[in-house]
This record gives structure tokens, sequence and C-alpha cells, in this order.
């Protein structure tokens, strides 16, 4: 079953654009929507999540029409929001139990066989027992995860997940997801690029409501392979090798500059090709959007 939007599109009352046209096919097993903050990720999740309404276009998941049937999207759909709040003086066992009857699972001992799998799979079994505002970030996103998984829903949105999670947790979280993405549409939103490298084979890069770019993540790796170049340059040269160059990146590196350039062609003395990163098709794309937004003046 694949998710296919098409020409969807939505401006806020306040005239704010948060999508614009946007087309996307998404296939089962994990799918990683890229974008700085205010891209639209969030609006587009919601959107597919039937949270909130779009004012054009469409979305389908097989052959279900996902904005003309909110209700019937909402029991095949596992929601992770970006801020998931817990109610902190209850057990994860007692929650999860209370969603599980609201999700229409009313048979007692039906719900504790589903609780207790959840709570093993998302590897919270031994701390079932604990109160929720005692767990650590990467145990309430794995608390979300469980709830999320509820009636084994055949597409999945996670919303920012890992922000705020030490690389053990993180770790732990990415296995989670890569499990729980093989049999299933698991859309997960982010602006950590290693995360969509590491766990996704289907991604789609977002900028101002549009999507710039779509497709698997080594491909696009593949298609950049001999236009990255790199420099060292001196803190205060920056603003000159912008002029100059299409600089897609800079980062400090042992207190000096490291920058990426993109340039199908070596870019002059001192660069080196690099082998592209998932991070180097990301900047890339988000340089080369903002250059056609705002055109560079040229003298003469
Ligand atoms: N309810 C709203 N009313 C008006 N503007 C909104 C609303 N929600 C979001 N926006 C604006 O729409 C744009 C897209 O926001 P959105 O939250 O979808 O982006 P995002 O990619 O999820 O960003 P972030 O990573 O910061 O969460 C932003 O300019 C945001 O300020």
């Amino acid at each position: 079953m694949n998710l296919v939007i098409e020409h969807l599109s939505k401006t806020y009352p306040n005239g704010t654009k948060a999508l614009s046209d946007v087309n996307l096919r998404i296939e089962p097993g994990m799918f990683g929507l890229l974008g700085p903050n205010g891209a639209g990720k969030s609006s587009l999740m919601r959107t597919i999540s039937t949270l909130q309404e779009a004012d054009q276009g469409s979305i389908r998941l097989g052959d279900l029409d996902v904005l003309a049937n909110p209700d019937r999207v909402r029991q095949v759909l596992g929601y992770l929001p970006q801020e998931f709040g817990v109610y902190p003086k209850v057990t994860a066992a007692e929650l999860l139990d209370h969603f599980a009857v609201l999700k229409g699972i009313s048979n007692k001992s039906e719900r504790k066989q589903v609780v207790d799998g959840l709570l093993q799979q998302t590897n919270l079994y031994n701390v079932r027992n604990k109160n929720l505002g005692g767990y650590s970030g990467g145990m309430k996103q794995r608390f979300g995860i469980a709830q999320a998984l509820l009636g084994n829903p055949r597409l999945i949105i996670v919303d920012e997940p890992t922000a705020g999670l030490d690389p053990t947790e993180r770790n732990r979280f990415h296995n989670l997801l890569s499990e729980i993405g093989e049999d299933r549409i698991v859309i997960l939103s982010t602006h950590i690029v290693s995360d969509v490298s590491d766990l996704c084979r289907q991604f789609a890069i977002i900028n101002k409501g549009q999507v710039l770019y779509t497709g698997d993540p080594l491909l696009a790796i593949e298609e950049i392979r001999g236009q990255i170049w790199r420099r060292t340059i001196g803190k205060h040269e920056l603003d000159s090798y912008q002029q100059q160059f299409a600089v897609i990146s800079s980062r400090l590196f042992a207190g000096q500059t490291i920058i990426h350039v993109h340039s199908l062609a070596q870019p002059g003395n001192g660069f080196e090709s690099v082998d592209p990163t998932l991070e180097d098709v990301y900047f890339a794309r988000i340089h080369a959007a903002e250059q056609v937004a705002t055109p560079q003046v040229v003298n003469g």
C-alpha cells in the first residue's frame, strides 16, 4: 500500500504559505522528510494525520482518500507528535492500557496481551510500573512509539523523534524504528540528516513548503559525486568565499573553518574533492533553491 500526495497546498489564515504544491509517492519502509525549521514538515505531518485540513490537493493511502475519510485514516494511523505529553503520575502500563481502550480494544485479556507485547517491543517492560514522570527522554519517546503502534497501524508518522536524545538512546530508538518500518510506511520528519542516512531508503527534502528533492539517499549521493569540494579557510575569509563560490556549508574544526563548495569543475587552488554525504546533498539542494529565490546581482 502506497501513500500518494498530489498538489497539496496549505496557507494559514495569517498568510503563511506552509505547503506549496507538494507531490510525493511513499512506499512501505522508512521515509525521511528532511527540512530546516519552518520548512512545513509538521504542517505536512498534521495534514496526513488528518489533524488539519489542506486548501488544495489530495492524499491517498492505497485506495483510501485520506482527506475525505479522516475517521477511517485514524484507524490505520499511528502518530508520534513533536511534543508528546504524558501524564507524569501514571505508569506506562496504565496509560498504554487506557490508550488501548480508546483504540477500541475492549476485551481485557486481549488488551493485556497487546499492551505487554508493545512494552516488550519498546524495551519498557521492566519499567512498566514506574510513573512516566520519572522516565528519561529516550524512554518517553519509546513509550510514544508504543502508543503509536496500538492497533497495528499501516502508517506511522514520527515528528522529530531524536532531538534531545543521548547517543545510546538515539541508537536504541533507531533500531526500534527500523524494526517497525519493515512492513509498513513510517514517515520520519527530522532536521537531523544522519537520522535519514542511517535509516531511510526513501527521502524528501522540503524547504519553504516546497519539495526540492525526493528519491533514494544513496542515489542522491551518487548524483553529486565529484561535485563537492573542501577547503580550509581563515575565519574572516568566509564572506569572500561565499561571494565567489557556491559555499553550501561551513563548520569549525579545531579552530579552523572548513567549507564545502558545490561545483561541477575544480573550483581552484587549494580545494580538494571529497566523498559526498547526504548532508552535502541536503545543503546543496537548499543552497540552490535559495539562489533561485534571491538571484545574485551581477555587475555590468
Ligand atoms: N497554526 C499556524 N498558523 C500560522 N502559521 C503557522 C502555523 N503553524 C505553522 N505555521 C508556519 O508555517 C510554516 C511551516 O511550519 P511547520 O511547523 O510546518 O514547519 P516545520 O518544518 O515543522 O518546522 P519545525 O522543524 O520548526 O517544527 C512556518 O513558517 C510556521 O511559522
